[in-house]
């Protein structure tokens, strides 16, 4: 067979230790072997053997504790595990801990050999995949996020670190600058892919709603709840919560999400059984976590319970140099969606493009030039299809009342001329409710219950209380 893949055998039965090694190493692996999981532990760190077949019950640590301590490591090993008959209970436990496959003793060869090719299979996928991604890293990708820039290589290194695990991450930046875009990669790099990934936006949900959007509620529980729901915990088991403008939620749901995360149980509201719950939770704001913390927006304890790593997203204008990048997986993503076919930019829009503060960020790009591609439709973009007054002044940040003044006659009533002012707002950030309801001085909660007010119902893709993009 000639596979040259490096197989660990662990088991304290010298006879049985020597039988099988000679065996795998017949069957062309590289084998190496240990008498017990201490052992197995420090060859592994050592040798580093894509493969580990091991004995279940050993002296100082047994095969259970060494899986433990592998998938800590991350290292990915295959683990094969040998159990004795009539023990499928420790086996079954043994594959819910990470363990490839398991065989009975005395062991068939034939069935052993059979694993071993298959987990030596999958074993050079994953090296593919994994020599891919680093492929693509070098060249500026991580799953759908773009950046060569260092800022950026280094924010990618920091997601590959800590995505496998499941500590929690608080994200911070600016609004647009991809925030949640790291939390849906963080899941696409965890094992929990598979499972869903789910966002909720505190700062878009009214207070009274929020411990049932998040936690779910027993049917009659409060006024309203005509049916039992489940909560984001329960829609995200298994999987990935981001709590997105963690600094908007109400002091007292933040002592609960405490207790929830700490106890790792949850109770529907107007339940008494509390029920364990497996869920990864990332949080993200775009207000200084520490100023939050002094102001008393958010609870110190749930801070530092949170920011057991922290991700900061540069401001676009800090890395302008992935520009270009960006706006052409914009392109893409644009020509797809809107049925058109832009080849590119040309140098004068490229120019423009860079010259800009973007104060809004990725998102603004993304809006510039989703606009720019319906306008254009095919060929290249250039400065005619920027929206008018483009980088000639920034909307964000110094409003020139000329082209977004709003009328105010005497005679509007007071709630009208707010309406018109803050769909005016909206209309110059493109949208962007966040970047609006800052200009504004109002909170994104107030935004959101103003605009359902005007029937301006928010939307967003899979995100519950999302602002939306687009
Ligand atoms: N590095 C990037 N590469 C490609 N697209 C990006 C990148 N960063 C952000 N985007 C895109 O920009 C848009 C805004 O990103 P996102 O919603 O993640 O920002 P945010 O920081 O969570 O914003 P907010 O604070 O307003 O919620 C999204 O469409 C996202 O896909």
């Amino acid at each position: 067979m000639g596979n040259q893949e490096k197989v660990l055998i662990v088991e304290d039965e010298l006879h049985a230790l020597v039988g099988l090694a000679e065996l795998v190493t017949g069957w062309g692996y590289r084998t190496e072997t240990a008498r017990d999981g201490v052992e197995a532990l420090e060859k592994t760190q050592s040798w580093s053997p894509g493969i580990v077949v091991t004995d279940l019950k050993m002296p100082r640590m047994d095969g259970i504790e060494l899986l433990g301590k592998l998938s800590e490591l991350k290292q990915n090993q295959a683990v094969i595990v040998l159990t004795a008959q009539g023990n499928i209970q420790r086996a079954v436990e043994a594959m819910k801990l990470g363990a490839y496959d398991f065989i009975q003793k005395p062991v068939d060869a034939t069935r052993l050999r059979t694993i071993l090719a298959n987990a030596s299979r999958q074993r050079d996928t994953e090296r593919e995949l994994e020599i891919t991604r680093r492929k693509l890293r070098d060249t500026g990708f991580l799953g759908s996020m773009v950046g060569a820039s260092k800022k950026m290589q280094q924010t990618f290194a920091m997601i590959e670190r800590v995505a496998p695990s499941n500590v929690s991450v608080l994200i911070t930046g600016e609004s647009g600058t991809g925030k949640e875009l790291v939390a849906r990669t963080l899941h696409e790099l965890s094992p929990r892919k598979p499972k869903p990934f789910v966002a909720v936006n505190c700062a878009a949900i009214p207070e009274t709603l929020i411990e049932s959007e998040i936690f779910g509620h027993e049917r009659g529980s409060f006024t309203g709840a005509v049916e039992r729901r489940a909560g984001c915990f329960e829609l995200a088991e298994e999987g990935t919560l981001l709590l997105d403008e963690i600094g908007e939620m109400p002091i007292g749901t933040q002592a609960k999400l405490l207790r929830v995360l700490e106890d790792r149980k949850l109770r529907r509201l107007g339940s008494k059984i509390e029920s364990d719950i497996d869920v990864r939770v990332l949080a993200a704001t775009n207000k200084d976590p520490e100023h939050a913390v002094a102001a008393g927006e958010l609870r110190g304890d749930l801070y530092y319970r949170l920011n057991v790593f922290n991700i900061h997203m540069p401001p676009l204008r800090e890395h302008k140099e992935d520009i270009p990048a960006i706006t052409d997986a914009i392109l893409r993503d644009m020509n797809v969606k809107h049925e058109r076919h832009v080849n590119g930019i040309d140098d004068e829009m490229l120019s423009r493009l860079l010259a800009y503060d973007w104060p809004g960020n990725v998102r603004e790009l993304r809006n510039t030039v989703e606009r720019a591609v319906i306008l254009c439709g095919e060929g290249y973009l250039s400065a005619r299809d920027l929206p008018p007054g483009f980088g000639s002044r920034s909307v964000l940040t110094t409003p020139d009342p000329s082209p977004n003044a709003v009328q105010v006659e005497v005679g509007t009533t007071v709630d009208e001329a707010e309406r018109r002012l803050i769909l005016k707002t909206l209309e110059s950030t493109m949208n962007n409710k966040t970047r609006a309801a800052e200009i504004l001085g109002i909170s994104l909660k107030t935004m959101h219950n103003k605009l359902k007010e005007y029937g301006n119902v928010a939307s967003g893709n899979g995100t519950l209380g999302s602002e939306g993009d687009d």
